[in-house]
């Protein structure tokens, strides 16, 4: 196959419309461009005073800054609608413009009327009143300032659908694959367009294959969320956060950020965040339950870890700690009392005092209240009103006296909160059948789970760590008494939005956490429970995850389109031997046969000759970003190695730290998710490597296959995997 020619490199000109296209979009340009001018001008940006001139500069600074990067490709399609009799030609592109003097006005993708162009109803009900037809919708191939195309995708007057958005889309996705994760707001689908309009402020949870477009969309939907026609539930996308599986993959997907202009979105990875928020920047997060499960023989030891591993992401632990540390503020507390004598201007001095009984109250309402920000700055905010209140405290003189309670209160708080530290606190509550029984939540079988040790034959690092498993609980006890949020300066607030991707592997717990962390109804999940990796951390269903997350809905994205049918098909091959849901659609696109290399088991470089001939074929047929997929991280690094004495230079990616820039790269199955090239090459596709009778091996053979957007080889010393052979 030569390499896929992008659709916009020539120009189309068959169309009637082409030339009314052509000058509308010149006078679309020029409106676009006198209107930075005008903006850019600062002696015309004049209020009654230099302040107001000054802002009124800056702010038409920032407008005409928000504009011109879109004067090249100022939209991407059209809308012709009837309202009220009179019809009218809607230009949908990536920023809103108004021409105020002009007929060159552009509708935002993301805004109300936008959406029509995606969907496929033919009617809507105008905010105004009345009622909309829709007679035709048309995309627009610009680039360059230069229309290239003009394809009808529905036109009343010749039949309604004319195939043309299909046509559309199979352009768009045979052209090759990027550094980077693409915003694909040309080409958005009438089904994924309905899951990111779900109505903002409700929890959406989208389930959908491998190639379907969920990460895809979870961005979009936050770019959509920044749109100020949400109003209330709008988001500064400053204030939302993405949590992708590893950094290699946040920092691919982050760039697709500036594309759809929520630059500022935070991007990271469930550790990263967790251990930031726990304040332990140092501590290793390990997942030993893996490690055991894929090398230990023993069935009653793996299934006692899978269990116990299930337990410590039950939703009911949320409770569980909250118990715990209700007993354990409450023990802490008693004998405790706090006596300062506080000085007032134009009085005596005055004597602030609390019992033992007075704290024991305090903590009471603290813990009805349930603060976001937790309970020891809940505490403290509630012995201060005390204060204030007992001592009648007039409103110029509150800073003073907050300042001389300051200390005494610290020293309390110290000596009631300062022992619970997230991860002893956890450590101590799994270590204490009596604790783990006291919320009666959990069966004396589950209290008797938490208590064995099936992991305690897995090594442990020398410094700092915590499972995976454990971590969830150390951040439930952080939640509970230091507050779970977005740190805002020195307070705490809710995120505006979260978007988990690979939700499948997300426990209860967590998302009861993320629940808390952020604003009521702003989650959005994606995932697909059927190809969850690591089922001992995720939930069973997505109904154990509505659980937790009032009013959630699951939406399922029925489609793929990442790969071409030849590689859909071979995957779907390898996922029919764990997967037992539906078959899914892929778009209909044809490519290369995948490509077979097999040398003798005995061969003398092993399987290095055929990797290498692999990349030069995938060259030759004109792919650029390609992917040697190994099994291990070793693995990667050693062919990165060897294969440069096969004429063979590919970039090892094997750790975190390691980033993506495209070219030929070399990085093991677990670090491949999520990311995508135009050729894959799996290296060792055998049986050797990917264990037949393990569905854990079967599952990664899958992910290494479906890597490739067209061209796919399979390489092996000796035979290969009878899944693909
Ligand atoms: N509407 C669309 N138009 C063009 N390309 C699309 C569209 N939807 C998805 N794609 C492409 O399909 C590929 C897969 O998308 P994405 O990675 O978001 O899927 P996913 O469901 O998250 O996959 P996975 O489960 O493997 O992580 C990407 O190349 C994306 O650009």
């Amino acid at each position: 196959m030569s390499a896929p020619a992008s659709p916009r490199s020539a120009v189309h000109d068959t169309h009637p419309d082409f030339p009314h296209e052509t000058a509308h979009l010149k006078g679309t340009v020029d409106a676009m461009l006198r209107q930075i001018d005008f903006w850019e001008d600062r002696d015309r940006q004049m209020g009654a005073d230099l302040e107001t001139s000054i802002i009124l500069a800056d702010e038409a600074g920032e407008h005409a800054a928000m504009l011109s990067p879109h004067v090249h490709h100022p939209y991407f399609g059209s809308l012709k609608v009837r309202v009220g009799g009179r019809e009218q030609t809607l230009y949908i592109g990536k920023h809103g413009f108004r021409d105020v003097k002009g007929p060159h006005s552009v509708v935002g993708w993301d805004s109300e009327v936008g959406s029509l162009f995606y969907s496929d109803a033919l009617g809507w009900t105008p905010r105004r009143g009345g009622q909309g037809t829709i007679k035709r919708r048309r995309q627009l191939d610009i680039a360059a300032k230069t229309l290239h195309r003009v394809t009808d995708l529905y036109d009343d007057e010749a039949g309604g659908d004319t195939g043309g958005r299909e046509e559309v889309l199979l352009r768009r996705l045979e052209e090759g694959s990027t550094a980077g994760m693409r915003d694909v707001v040309e080409t958005l689908q009438p089904e994924q367009n309905a899951a990111m309009r779900h109505p903002a402020g409700t929890p959406v949870i989208i389930q959908g294959a491998a190639g379907s477009g969920k990460t895809t969309i979870g961005f979009h939907r936050l770019a959509w969320m920044t749109n100020a026609e949400r109003g209330p539930h709008q988001a500064q996308a400053g204030a939302c956060m993405v949590l992708m599986p590893n950094r290699v993959l946040a920092t691919y997907a982050a760039r697709i950020l500036p594309e759809l202009g929520i630059g500022p979105v935070n991007v990271t990875t469930p550790e990263s965040w967790a251990v930031g928020l726990l304040g332990l920047e140092k501590l290793e997060v390990t997942d030993r339950t893996l490690t055991l499960l894929l090398t230990d023989h023993d069935n009653t030891r793996r299934a006692l870890a899978w269990r116990r591993a299930k337990l410590l992401g039950d939703a009911r632990m949320l409770d569980v700690v909250r118990t715990h540390l209700w007993n354990r503020f409450n023990a802490a507390l008693r004998g405790q009392s706090l006596r300062e004598e506080v000085a007032l201007n134009r009085r005596e001095p005055q004597v602030f005092a609390l019992t033992d009984t007075d704290l024991h109250a305090i903590l009471r309402d603290v813990f009805a209240a349930d603060p976001l920000s937790g309970y020891r700055a809940g505490f403290r905010r509630a012995v201060e009103a005390l204060a204030l209140s007992h001592l009648n405290v007039p409103d110029d003189e509150e800073a003073g006296v907050l300042r001389q309670l300051s200390a005494p209160i610290t020293a309390l708080l110290g000596r009631v909160f300062a022992s619970t530290t997230p991860v002893t606190e956890a450590r101590r509550l799994l270590g204490s059948p009596e604790a783990l029984a006291a919320s009666g939540l959990l069966t004396e079988r589950e209290i008797a789970l938490l208590g064995t040790d099936p992991l305690s034959g897995i090594p442990t690092p020398r410094r700092a760590h915590a499972d995976a498993t454990e971590l969830p609980l150390m951040l439930a006890v952080q939640a509970f008494t230091g507050g779970i949020g977005r740190q805002d300066g020195r307070t705490l607030e809710p995120f505006d939005h979260v978007v988990l991707d690979e939700a499948q592997d997300y426990s209860p717990l967590l998302y009861a956490l993320l629940g808390r962390a952020t604003r009521p109804g702003h989650l959005t999940a994606l995932g697909d429970l059927n190809q969850g990796m690591h089922g001992y951390k995720g939930p069973s269903s997505w109904e154990a995850v509505q659980a937790v997350l009032p009013g959630a809905e699951v939406l399922t994205l029925g489609r793929t389109y990442r790969s071409t049918r030849q590689i859909t098909e071979l995957g779907a091959r390898i996922a029919a031997t764990y997967n037992r849901a539906a078959q899914v659609q892929g778009v209909d696109r044809d490519g290369a046969e995948v490509q077979r290399y097999v040398a003798p088991a005995d061969a003398p470089h092993g399987e290095l000759p055929l990797i290498a001939r692999a990349v030069k074929d995938a060259q030759a047929a004109g792919h650029v970003n390609i992917a040697i997929v190994t099994r291990r991280a070793v693995d990667a690094d050693r062919l990165a190695e060897t294969l440069r004495d096969f004429d063979t230079d590919a970039q090892p990616i094997t750790t975190q730290e390691h980033r993506f820039r495209g070219g030929l790269v070399v990085l093991p199955v677990s670090l491949a998710k999520g990311l995508e090239f135009s050729a894959a090459i799996v290296s060792s596709a055998n049986v050797q490597t990917y264990d037949e009778s393990t569905e854990y091996e079967r599952r990664l053979l899958y992910v290494s296959a479906s890597r490739a957007l067209h061209w796919l080889a399979l390489v092996s010393a000796g035979e290969l995997h009878p899944l693909i052979a």
